[in-house]
């Protein structure tokens, strides 16, 4: 009972038909409707066709014939109008459904990316999203408009069977069910298969996109330089191809299985057929039967059995291409937790602080707590600089105060209000920041600055004063298309810059924003000491009301700061000014102190030298 409660379960989730109908119905705008007009026509004009041909025939078999001459000659033309026309009805059908299936791709496309954009950044941190996401994709942009197809061949073969069907009952009711028997087992072992394949799909759905990565790595250009140096390559590409290889006889092994399964069942199916014919042809040798009954069994079941078959194909299609379709709506299903408030709060423009209260964070799907009791404030018109060893939780807290994550408890309040309250997009754009993993942008110089601030046209004379005070202008300037230059090497005519001079261009993308705010995460990190010293310099000079957090591991980066927040495992273990802090030979003095020496030592083994 438990499991017959479960399959019907699965069924309803696995069915999707009214969602996918008023999906193709809201993409095609209703159109889709010509499709199905088209269709019944298509139908109609045949019938009315064979309609002709019995007129035809009837006036041949008339002993007057000669008189009817003319009429049977319209006939004809009747007959030969319909072959035209049922083959433009036809070409049009296949135009409009191909158009339909193009407009439903491109749209299944574009719901996948507007999807990913709305979706948090918790999402892209976990891989049960990419497996959503992969599972979405590889389901096939055409499924809904192969249900489509499937539905209408249903109902064409369902119209059929049941004016065939009416001349097999009136041979012997008993042939019909007698066929339905035969039948079901093959669209029992069709519908398990799909089942099979779609929790194949589920469970193989790791593997695949491990596969894919490491291909990734053998393929791209990102892991190229480390895959050469220590010749990596065939060591992944045999990771790869075990990989490959472990999918592909499973995938063999299912599919063997199930094509093994549906020939049994044929075979079953085609001996009852036969058994049949045996039946009734012996019944006609002991009299039971007429010639003509006979005959038309001969003709009529065989082809029935055809049309069952082709049905049974056809929702078995139906059944595998919804339950794949259900992939894409997993992923039309995904919800952020973060959400806007019913009635959000307009942002203060006049230079209000940014603080956090009492933050506690642990990462969903973790439970280790990343921040404990975080509270720390960024004051407009201020330079603060957060520092602390490897993985004590400077990142996250950058995560938080973009409002990537909310935090597990406590708050962070733009002027003394919950930044809960404000429109995400709205408070987004008070914060530019500089991650440490910033994303090089494989287009023009403009566009990687202008990024900083999209909502507005491009301001080409503010684009070029923020490469100025980045240090990015002083290589843009040499490139003989100037702003308009494409970066990177993945486009033709793209130009390659050093570490440090990417760094510089996405400096100057959150200089080019207008946010209160500017987070630089090890910004500076690949920068030669001037350069990042003219960087400093110029912000302390123009800071006006602007709020700036400095993250870097560097003592010439902090030291300038007004105020020094020292992060240990999670928690502020020390604040204050450099002096002070260096003073109390704490956590800060001993990185920089330590850092100090090694740099000392370096400077006297140089000498020695
Ligand atoms: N997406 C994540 N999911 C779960 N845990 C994470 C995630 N990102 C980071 N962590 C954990 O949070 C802790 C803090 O990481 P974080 O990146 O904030 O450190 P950090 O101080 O910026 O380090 P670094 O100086 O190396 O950049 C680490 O222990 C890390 O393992």
């Amino acid at each position: 009972m438990q499991n017959i409660k479960k399959k019907i379960e699965k069924l309803k989730k696995n069915l999707n038909l009214k969602r996918t109908l008023g999906l193709i119905w809201s993409i095609t705008k209703g159109k889709v409707i010509y499709t199905v007009l088209i269709m019944i026509m298509e139908s109609l004009v045949f019938m009315g066709s064979l309609y002709v041909f019995k007129l035809l025939i009837d006036i041949v078999a008339l002993p007057d014939r000669n008189e009817k001459y003319d009429l049977a000659v319209l006939y004809i033309i009747a007959a030969g109008i319909a072959a035209i026309t049922l083959v433009v009805l036809s070409s049009l059908a296949s135009y409009i459904t191909q158009k339909h299936a193009f407009l439903i791709s491109e749209y299944v496309d574009d719901k996948i990316h507007s999807i990913a954009i709305a979706l948090d950044l918790s999402f892209y941190e976990s891989p049960a999203y990419f497996n959503t996401l992969n599972r979405a994709k590889n389901a096939g942009p055409d499924r809904p408009s192969a249900i489509l197809t499937n539905i209408i061949s249903i109902v064409k073969n369902l119209m059929t069977l049941t004016v065939i069907g009416i001349a097999l009952i009136s041979i012997n009711w008993v042939l019909m069910p007698l066929l339905a028997l035969f039948v079901l087992p093959t669209l029992y072992v069709r519908l398990k298969f799909a089942d099979k394949l779609y929790e194949w799909q589920i469970q193989k759905t790791p593997t695949e996109r491990k596969s894919k990565y490491l291909s990734s790595l053998i393929t791209g250009e990102v892991a190229a330089k480390e895959i050469k140096s220590f010749g990596l390559g065939h060591y992944i590409r045999s990771m790869y191809k075990n990989l490959r290889i472990y999918l592909l006889l499973e995938d063999l092994r299912i599919n063997k299985k199930g094509i093994t399964n549906e020939a049994v069942t044929q075979i079953l199916a085609a001996a009852g057929v036969y058994s049949c014919i045996a039946y009734i042809c012996l019944s006609a040798l002991n009299g039971e039967s007429s010639i003509g009954d006979i005959a038309l069994f001969l003709i009529v079941f065989p082809q029935l059995f055809g049309i069952m078959q082709g049905l049974s194909g056809e929702i078995s299609s139906l059944y595998k291409n919804n339950i794949f379709l259900s992939y894409l709506y997993d992923l039309f299903d995904l919800e952020n937790k973060m959400k806007d408030p019913q009635k959000p709060v307009l942002i203060s423009q006049n230079s209000p602080d940014l603080t956090l209260k009492n933050v506690h964070f642990c990462y969903p799907h973790a439970n280790k707590t990343v921040l404990k009791n975080i509270n720390l404030k960024i004051p407009a018109g201020k330079v603060v600089a957060l520092v602390g060893l490897n993985g004590s939780g400077k990142t996250t807290l950058i995560k938080l105060l973009c409002r990537l994550y909310d935090p597990t408890s406590g708050a962070i309040k733009l002027g003394g209000e919950n930044i809960k309250n404000f429109k995400t997009d709205d408070y987004r754009k008070q914060i530019s920041v500089v991650f440490q993993d910033f994303v090089k942008f494989n287009m023009s110089v403009t566009e990687n600055i202008q990024f900083g601030n999209i909502h507005e046209e491009a301001d080409h004379d503010f684009i070029k004063d923020s490469a100025i005070k980045s240090g990015a202008h002083e290589y843009i300037k040499e490139f003989p298309d100037g702003y308009n230059t494409t970066m990177g090497r993945i486009f033709d005519n793209g130009r390659e810059v050093s570490i440090g001079q990417w760094q510089k261009l996405a400096i100057a993308r959150a200089l080019y924003s207008k946010s209160q705010f500017i987070i630089f995460d090890e910004a500076t990190s690949a920068l030669d000491a001037k350069s990042e010293q003219e960087i400093f310099d110029d912000l302390r000079e123009h800071i006006g009301n602007r709020g700036i957090l400095v993250i870097s591991h560097r003592v010439s980066a902090v030291k300038h700061a007004d105020y020094i927040y020292v992060m240990s495992e999670g928690e502020i273990a020390q604040e204050g000014t450099h002096e002070k802090l260096i003073s109390e030979n704490g956590d800060y003095a001993k990185l920089f102190k330590r850092k100090k020496t090694i740099a000392a030592n370096k400077t006297s083994e140089n000498g020695a030298e």
